[in-house]
């Protein structure tokens, strides 16, 4: 199996760089994101949490997450992943390696001012129920204090690619091709 995993923070277009990378390099894309939106939408077990959960802001436990992670990717008929939005902090990265067995080879951090964030999460227009300033704002020091953590740990390991976020889709997605293009 092979993965790579994609971190920023909220609507930095972490979701329209991995559609666009899935696309071009042969990757089955996984948001963790929409599989929780999932167990949202088909009133799981889970669903109740997990909205209260991404209603503020917050992270949901790893077991969570993971479970939904190892079910996706045991589904799926593929082994070349592109894991986005995940992981967010610490205690998912090492339950993902624990569960999973496997660390990522490259990790993108998608990277770009709060105020560009907050602009582009405002005019997502796709009704998610944190588009709005107050869950950003918690979103945004929920990455300072627990995703920055990730970040440091994948760039001590050589594994991380800092990406600049800043400018069109297009320009931001030939940012990322060399990583890819080998
Ligand atoms: N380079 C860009 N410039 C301007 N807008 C962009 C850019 N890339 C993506 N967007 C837009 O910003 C919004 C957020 O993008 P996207 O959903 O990909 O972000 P994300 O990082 O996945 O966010 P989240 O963590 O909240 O899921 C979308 O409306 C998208 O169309
Ligand atoms: O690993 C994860 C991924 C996501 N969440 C929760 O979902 C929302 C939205 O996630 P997106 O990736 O931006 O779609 C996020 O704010 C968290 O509340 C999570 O807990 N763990
Ligand atoms: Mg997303």
């Amino acid at each position: 199996m092979e993965s790579s995993c994609y971190i920023g923070g909220p609507g930095v277009g972490k979701g329209t760089q991995c559609t666009r990378i899935a696309e071009t390099f042969g990757f089955t894309h996984l948001s963790v994101g929409d599989l929780l939106r999932k167990e949202i939408s088909s009133n799981t077990e889970y669903g109740a949490m997990i909205l209260e959960t991404i209603t503020k802001g917050k992270i949901v436990a790893s077991e969570v997450t993971v479970k939904l992670l190892k079910t996706a990717i045991e589904s799926s008929e593929t082994d070349r992943f592109l894991i986005d939005g995940f992981p967010r902090s610490e205690e998912n990265r090492v339950a993902y390696e624990q569960i999973i067995g496997i660390e990522p080879e490259v990790v993108l951090f998608f990277d770009c001012n709060e105020e560009e964030m907050l602009k582009r999460v405002l005019h997502r227009n796709q009704g998610r129920v944190d588009d709005n300033v107050d869950t950003t704002m918690q979103r945004l020091k929920v990455f300072e204090a627990y995703t920055l953590p990730v970040i440091r740990y994948y760039s001590q390991k050589g594994k991380l690619h800092k990406i600049n976020a800043i400018g069109t889709e297009d320009e931001i997605f030939e940012r990322v091709r060399p990583i890819f293009a080998k």
